[in-house]
């Protein structure tokens, strides 16, 4: 993908940004820091002076600040498949840890989240020199690294899996992450969409300003198999308007705002925030997260439900954008009193009362000036006392407490504290716009597909009769009831929405989105060739995407579901900036020798969970660990050189070209596997091989073989080998993504969204 910077990356000074502070390995070297490095005393005058802690408590939360963050990580997926995940942890694992001791000191093996849904969250506190020392936690930290890379654990600190929680998120529903980069609760939001990988009709757009980080953020979902996944690269405080048709614009069920912040939450991983923090951190960045929440309010659904979070305990970043939020709009919106939710997660009321503080220099002096209201500070700034920040326009007036305050159950937000359960520090507030629903003026995920899906046939996509094909995009009548999958049958589209009146953003150099038109050859040769996928009349042929102006399927295409469709069709692409859209499903195998190959398309790793549901019976392929050994150990086994005849036959019968191996659960060869699970494979003349890369496949033996079987790649003298090989060129990196697991399983994204990996 083409590189350049964002237009709409932030700019200008950011004091402390959690992001660049959590970019690395947690941020800080512990080695380095001694108790002692672990003071700054600006943070504690202003800490103490907000009460956001007891007296009494006071050494407890510094304490706790100063010592090291234990690792935490969540068991990721669909019901059914993360708990065969927790049992083999509680059951093959933890059982091996009850009795280790160290340099004579017992440890503690790794324990349940007691607040976490399903008790699917875990914490290790042994140190990382015990986990590297000690066989039982190294064999466990080997299977957290291996489960990791397939998706099926988390790396992610155990206050940041809290946000996602509480927005409730339902498979229909449509919703935004904000600022979602590095992507560890977008990755939550998706499995919510798609608790039992069941086709959610629901949307999740990720959005981040950062361009790289946007990237980071496709890297990261693409090992989320999500048809309703789009990714956009915009400042979230001016986030465009979405049209879904004439007179209809997209509002959100859901929208978690996890705001660019100061971080000081994150101290005990980011240590070296310690020596950086200043008084003024916070109050800098209050104005851009207050202008997120207040976009985010105006594009919520009456009715739906929006998340505000910061890991900062500092008021001025917290409650003091909720209050200015509300305020904005009074009446319209409604702090709601989670309480009772997640009713073993230890938190403290929102704050009612704070102080508003600067430090004129943070290295020069570690002296807080105070100002009780705004009107005591415009005076010392005009008095010449205070020197106005933020390019002369200084602090907004939103910083202070309103008069208001006490009316606006700010008590229903809640902060996370440190020495509450051992964790980092977080500000979490749930919103909740007024009116219901049915009075919304927006659109459900149903009537908004119908809205663009019913638009005159678009001709195909060639020249100029492609541009004509997006003059002829707008919607061309209201909606009316559900769109059916026959309703759908949008023939050949060209994606990128309404060309006219809408500008085009020239600086936007991503590649166009065009839907392909299910009569062109290529796709009719997937869908009917009977030997390969042979799909039913359910597989989504309208929703197949393509990243050029043409919409000609050259190397990738993509699958969709019908929201996203809607918007890319009713919407320039440059204009939302949209980095990815849906799930990669097939991707094109050309052969080096010219042999002759019937579809010359496989479904690459990603896309499998999303095609197994239509792919016609007989395309499956059903195998065994013995079968997964050959193909682990060589890169091209020969057919013969399998010992099951069965398998053989069944391989010498098929033609050339993609097949799903579907490899059972059981105690075979060697190895161990637990869950089912479906794998691409390529047939050659006389070869077969495993589409996913060598990195995975190592994994892959790991955990299945307990350890690394993969050979080399064969020698560049073994000629009849290699010839065979050609037609199976090396999987790249970029389309393989995680194995596809478990009956209803999907192959979740391992993010580490707070930095830092499980590697010891
Ligand atoms: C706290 S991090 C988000 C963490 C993310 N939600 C997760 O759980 O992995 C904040 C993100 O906001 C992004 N950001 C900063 N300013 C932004 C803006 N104006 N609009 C959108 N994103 C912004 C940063 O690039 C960063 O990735």
């Amino acid at each position: 993908m083409a590189k350049h910077r964002s237009k709409n990356a932030s700019r200008g000074r950011q004091p402390i940004n959690r992001d660049d502070a959590r970019s690395g390995d947690g941020g800080g070297d512990w080695k380095k820091f001694a108790p002692t490095d672990m003071h700054n005393e600006a943070f504690e005058q202003y800490y103490k002076a907000q009460g956001i802690v007891s007296d009494e408590e006071w050494s407890d939360f510094m304490a706790c600040l100063r010592k090291e963050l234990p690792v935490t990580f969540r068991v990721t997926g669909s019901r059914a498949h993360a708990e065969t995940i927790n049992d083999i942890i509680k059951t093959a694992y933890v059982p091996n840890m009850l009795d280790v001791e160290f340099e004579g000191k017992k440890i503690d093996p790794p324990s349940q989240l007691a607040w976490y849904p399903g008790q699917l969250g875990w914490q290790i506190e042994a140190p990382k020199r015990v986990v590297r020392k000690t066989e039982p936690f190294r064999l466990f930290q080997r299977f957290l690294v291996g489960e990791t890379e397939v998706g099926n654990l988390s790396r992610q600190e155990a206050v940041s899996m809290i946000p996602p929680l509480f927005l409730d998120v339902e498979p229909h529903h449509l919703c935004l992450d904000m600022c979602a980069a590095p992507g560890s609760k977008t990755a939550q939001i998706i499995e919510a969409l798609n608790p039992h990988h069941t086709a959610s009709t629901g949307l999740l757009i990720a959005n981040d300003s950062d361009y790289k980080r946007t990237h980071m953020l496709v890297h990261q979902t693409g090992r989320m198999p999500s048809k309703g996944l789009i990714v956009t690269n915009y400042d979230a405080s001016m986030y465009p308007t979405i049209k879904l048709g004439v007179g209809k614009t997209l509002q959100f069920d859901r929208i978690l705002a996890d705001v660019p912040c100061s971080g000081d939450g994150t101290l005990r991983k980011n240590i070296e925030i310690w020596g950086k923090w200043g008084a003024a951190d916070g109050n800098s960045l209050h104005g851009l997260q207050l202008r997120i929440l207040e976009r985010a309010m105006t594009m919520l659904k009456p009715g739906g439900r929006l998340v505000y979070s910061t890991c900062s305990f500092n008021p001025s970043e917290d409650e003091a954008v909720i209050a200015a939020g509300l305020n904005a709009r009074p009446g319209q919106f409604t702090i709601v009193d989670v309480s009772s939710q997640l009713p073993n997660l230890k938190r403290r009321p929102g704050k009612t009362s704070w102080k508003v503080g600067t430090q004129p220099d943070t290295q020069t002096s570690k002296e807080i000036v105070w100002y009780e209201s705004f009107e005591e500070y415009r005076k010392a700034v005009d008095s010449g006392i205070e020197k106005e920040k933020d390019r002369g326009k200084g602090l907004p007036s939103t910083l202070w407490p309103p008069a208001n305050v006490a009316e606006l159950g700010l008590e229903n937000c809640m902060r996370l504290l440190p020495h509450d359960q051992n964790t980092g520090g977080f500000f979490v507030c749930v919103l909740e716009k007024r009116g219901s629903k049915s009075s919304a003026p927006s659109t459900t995920a149903e009537d908004a597909a119908s809205s663009s899906l019913k638009r005159p046939a678009s001709p195909a996509a060639q020249g100029s009769e492609t541009k004509r094909a997006r003059e002829n995009s707008p919607a061309a009548g209201s909606s009316s009831g559900v769109a059916t999958p026959a309703e759908a049958s949008t023939p050949a589209t060209t994606a990128s929405g309404p060309a006219k009146k809408e500008k085009r953003d020239l600086s936007f150099k991503e590649d166009p989105y065009s839907y392909v038109d299910p009569e062109n050859e290529e796709i009719k040769t997937i869908i009917r060739d009977s030997e390969r996928f042979k799909f039913k009349d359910t597989f989504p042929k309208h929703n197949l995407l393509v990243r050029n102006e043409y919409g000609e399927p050259l190397r990738t295409i993509y699958l969709t579901n019908d929201i996203v469709k809607t918007i890319i069709l009713n919407n320039d692409y440059t204009r939302l900036r949209i980095i990815s859209a849906g799930v990669k499903s097939f991707a094109r195998q050309d052969s080096q020798q010219r042999v002759e190959i019937g579809c010359k398309w496989r479904s690459p790793i990603d896309g499998i969970l999303e095609l197994l549901p239509h792919v016609g019976e007989g395309f499956v392929i059903n195998a065994t660990l013995v079968e997964l050994r050959t193909l682990l150990q060589d890169h091209y086994p020969a057919i013969d050189k399998f010992s099951s005849e069965e398998w053989k036959k069944e391989m010498e019968s098929r033609e050339m070209g993609c097949a799903i191996v579907n490899f059972q659960e059981g105690k075979e060869a060697g190895g161990e596997l637990r869950l089912p699970m479906w794998l691409p494979v390529w047939k050659a003349k006389m070869s077969l091989s495993l589409m996913i890369d060598k990195r995975e496949k190592s994994i892959l033996s790991l955990r299945t073989f307990g350890e690394d079987i993969c050979n080399p790649p064969p020698a560049q003298k073994d000629m009849q080998q290699k010839k065979d090989a050609v037609t199976v060129p090396e999987v790249v990196e970029e389309e393989s993504a995680g194995v596809a697991l478990g009956s209803e399983a999907q192959t979740e994204v391992a993010v580490d969204g707070e930095g830092g990996a499980i590697n010891a």
